[in-house]
């Protein structure tokens, strides 16, 4: 256990690192190992989770609570599992071939892996936007229409009632909306990345998974998408990949360390980056390695 780590090395992340709102969570059993955080609303509960691709197990024993309507941030070095556990949430490691889950999750009470469960019900529940945006080669509008006609809405009216309020809870709206017909790769990158957020929600998700979002745009659409995320945790549960502890420490409410596939640390942002309880998640923050 190590609490030497305090203001000077937020400080260093600067001027941007803001916790001081950063909630308070009360803590019913403050000694409880990886953080399992009681008292609040979980949309997930993640139970001796292991995850293997053939022999290799890339996912050892994660316990590990999402809080409903909160942002929680997965942190690491690179290859410690954070994407292979946030496509656990939506199945989406289904599709990879030799790919072995052990354990429970359970979203909003119900286990995703249960004999029988509808995927293609859980992703609408439960969706996602990638590294770099994605958008179909289609137009705008197209882009953000095709998954509610896929789930089997029809009127046009609708569809254009959901493209203008996707649009408009991804902050893109106002850019576009004299230009909806037009090809979604005439946007910018940070533009796409919206879009893709707009096409995510348009079939009205409970739960969005976003694997480094912003790694491949430029600081300006990094800021506009990391205050899109702060809109959105009101309507959404949202789980985070990131490389980047700033960006980490700026928009969640919650923070997991993995290492080498073990949840080494989960606690509120703020604990984290300030008050380590492990001396792994120390060296991690710090920079003594990663
Ligand atoms: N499709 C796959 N098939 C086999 N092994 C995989 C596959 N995807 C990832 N892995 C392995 O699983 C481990 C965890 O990878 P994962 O991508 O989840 O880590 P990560 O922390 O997200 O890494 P990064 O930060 O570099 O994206 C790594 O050893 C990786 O090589």
């Amino acid at each position: 256990m190590s609490n030497t780590l305090s203001v000077p090395t937020v400080a260093a992340f600067g001027p941007r690192v803001n916790l001081a709102g950063a909630p308070v969570f009360i803590f019913r059993c403050p000694q409880t190992r990886q953080g399992v955080q009681e008292d609040m609303e979980n949309k997930f509960e993640i139970r001796n989770l292991n995850l293997y691709y053939g022999s290799n197990q890339v996912l050892k024993n994660i316990n590990l609570n999402i809080a409903s309507h909160q942002v929680t941030s997965l942190i690491g070095p690179s290859g410690c599992g954070k994407s292979s556990l946030l496509r656990t949430l939506n199945r989406m490691n289904d599709l990879i071939q030799g790919a072995k889950i052990e354990g429970s999750i359970l979203l909003d009470g119900g286990d995703i892996y249960s004999n029988g469960l509808d995927v293609v019900e859980l992703r609408k529940r439960v969706g996602m936007v990638f590294q770099r945006p994605n958008p179909f080669p289609k137009s705008i509008y197209e882009n953000v229409a095709y998954g509610p006609r896929r789930h089997g809405t029809r009127d046009r009216m609708v569809i254009n009632d959901i493209v203008e309020k996707s649009l408009h809870e991804a902050a893109l709206w106002d850019e576009v909306k004299d230009s909806l017909h037009k090809s979604a790769f005439q946007l910018s990158g940070g533009q796409q990345q919206r879009l893709c957020i707009a096409r995510a929600l348009a079939v009205e998700p409970e739960v969005l998974l976003m694997d480094e979002p912003c790694s491949a745009l430029d600081p300006i659409s990094t800021a506009r998408v990391e205050d899109l995320i702060d809109e959105l945790k009101k309507d959404y549960t949202i789980v985070v990949v990131t490389h980047n502890m700033q960006q980490a420490a700026r928009i969640s409410q919650n923070t997991a360390f993995l290492l080498d596939g073990s949840l080494i640390e989960f606690s509120e942002t703020d604990k984290l980056f300030t008050n380590p309880s492990r001396k792994e998640t120390e060296d991690y923050i710090t920079g003594r390695f990663g």
